[in-house]
């Protein structure tokens, strides 16, 4: 049957679907369309001729006509399309489709944090207090994390260099001018926060947002991307924003593929990378794209995160002096509380990575829920305890093979060079925590005693070397006690001696001396030296 045309009375308000030749009732082709167009390649035409009912999968489970989007929710490839002002798309629809992997919007993870969308399921069973069925039931389905993805730039912590008051980024956000970038930062810094900020506030009608992830796309979802980008311009004068998370993963090859559309502006290109984009980007899409450097979150940031998450799932925040009251007489009102301090060391021990610290914050009320009825005169408390047990143990970041290792390697050799014990420790600790071969610092170790202390101290040399080979001998876990710290031990205290000044670290170790405690305290801000 021809496209459109319908000779039957009855028929007169249906249409023929201009992909699998169904006759589709007028009303519902745009719908129809959404999950005709997008059924996977492989997918045969007998199944494409499902009407919409039938191809749609079971309630709430993602149809396979849908796109995965960020965090896991799904988007229609037409999201942004009203059904009446839905355009045809204009590219032959038999072609290869980007599948589970492309996103036109990333707006919808913002819904999360409206507490209606939480879904309904079962608290943990041992607690039937209504009040943390109504938490348990919060903190079910998808993470904490992603259902606290701010949506506006006023949510958005720190990165004040970047998108502060009065920065380029900010006011060309503002002016809905948005340049092609890429964001360079640490995991859980927020970068693919900022561009759904981005997308969110984009406007709708001049603009398109699509999403692709580096991890699962390949050159020809980025080739249909672009087709679909060129036919938007023609035809419809909407730009597009394509954002490539993890854009490192693509090789040279694949990057090389946005090239003349990034140049000419058939595309904005965001990507996003933990990796520097110097060794990990295209020299010529760099040029064509600014680098845009997101820090680690402050413990101050990461506090505000924290705080906000807390305040949206109902917890009471209690200072130190304060007394946990419950609400009521009766159980059902009892609150939930958290120790001010917890929240602090939360902060403190994510080292920057905000999906870590609102992850840590989920599971440890979880755990306490999970615990089971409290007593009815007291609230719930969440104590540093409960934090630091949720977390297990600090979250550090470390890349053996990435930009961390040179990084803490670098800071390591600083620090001694400085006569910085608690930060040589730390560096030390870090990388050893990380997994970092031993032998790898205590070559290092040998360069620092011959090339920072040389002549200053002739035995700094040969004691270098024996650290290395007792390592060589021993080997991880056991260098983790003494063994291994044996040599910062030994240097450190020499590059001070050459420096004038005196300090011994020889009780630094004290009394416990697995360098994962010092490692702690150090990062709680309470230095090894006067803790242990
Ligand atoms: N600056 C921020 N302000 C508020 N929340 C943030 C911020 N940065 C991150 N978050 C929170 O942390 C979560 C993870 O952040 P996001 O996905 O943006 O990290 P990322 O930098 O893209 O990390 P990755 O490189 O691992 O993908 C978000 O869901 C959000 O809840
Ligand atoms: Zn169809």
């Amino acid at each position: 049957m021809e496209p459109g045309a319908s000779e039957h009375g009855s028929a007169a308000s249906t249409v023929a679907c201009p992909v699998c030749a169904l006759e589709v009732p007028d009303s519902e082709i745009n719908v129809h369309l959404d999950t005709c167009l997008q059924v996977p390649s492989g997918v045969t035409a007998k199944k494409r001729r499902l009407s919409p009912q039938e191809g749609d999968a079971p309630d709430g489970a993602p149809s396979p006509g849908r796109l995965l989007g960020l965090g896991g929710a799904s988007f229609p490839l037409f999201h942004k399309h009203g059904v009446g002002e839905r355009a045809p798309d204009v590219t032959p629809p038999s072609s290869k489709r980007p599948e589970a992997k492309q996103n036109t919007s990333a707006a919808s993870a913002c819904e999360g944090q409206n507490q209606e969308h939480f879904p309904n399921h079962q608290p943990p069973s041992g607690n039937n207090n209504p009040k943390d069925k109504n938490m348990a039931e919060k903190l079910d389905g998808k993470p904490l994390a992603d259902r606290m993805r701010p949506c506006t730039l006023g949510d958005y912590m720190g990165q004040n260099k970047v998108v502060g008051e009065n920065t380029m980024l900010r006011t060309l956000l503002q002016a809905n001018d948005i340049p092609s970038f890429i964001l360079w930062g640490p995991p859980g810094c927020g970068k693919t926060t900022l561009a759904h900020i981005i997308a969110k506030n984009a406007n709708k009608s001049s603009t398109r947002f699509v999403t692709l992830s580096a991890t699962s796309a390949n050159t020809n979802d980025v080739r249909e991307v672009i087709k679909q980008a060129q036919n938007e311009r023609k035809l419809f004068k909407r730009k597009t924003i394509l954002f490539v998370d993890e854009i490192h993963r693509f090789n040279k090859t694949q990057q090389d593929t946005f090239l003349p559309h990034v140049e000419c502006g058939t595309i904005t290109l965001i990507g996003a990378t933990t990796e520097n984009p110097s060794f990990q980007v295209n020299t010529a899409l760099l040029s064509r794209c600014r680098v845009i450097v997101l820090e680690k979150l402050s413990v101050e940031a990461m506090e505000a995160i924290l705080r906000r998450a807390v305040h949206s799932l109902g917890i009471q925040v209690l200072q130190e002096n304060e007394q946990a009251e419950c609400g009521g007489s009766d159980t059902s009102e009892c609150q939930m509380y958290i120790e001010a301090k917890a929240l602090t060391t939360l902060a403190h021990l994510c080292d920057g990575d905000a999906r870590t610290g609102l992850n840590g914050l989920q599971l440890s009320v979880q755990s306490r829920l999970a615990s089971g009825p409290h007593s009815e005169t007291e609230g719930m408390i969440i104590k540093e305890e409960h934090i630091k047990e949720g977390l297990q143990r600090s979250h550090i970041l470390y890349d053996r093979a990435g930009e961390e290792h040179y990084n803490c390697i670098s800071a390591l050799h600083k620090s001694m060079r400085g006569s910085d014990q608690n930060a040589s420790l730390y560096w030390l600790g870090r990388m050893l925590e990380g997994g970092e071969d031993p032998l790898y610092v205590a070559r290092r170790l040998v360069r620092f005693a011959s090339e920072d202390i040389g002549l200053a101290d002739p035995l700094a040399l040969p004691q270098a070397v024996s650290a290395y080979q007792a390592c060589h001998f021993i080997g991880m876990p056991e260098c983790d006690v003494r063994q291994f710290p044996f040599a910062y031990q030994e240097l450190s205290p020499l590059s001070a001696a050459t420096r004038g000044n005196t300090g011994s670290v020889c009780h630094v170790f004290g009394p416990c001396p697995k360098i994962s405690c010092s490692l702690r305290c150090i990062q709680q801000g309470k230095g090894a030296l006067k803790e242990l």
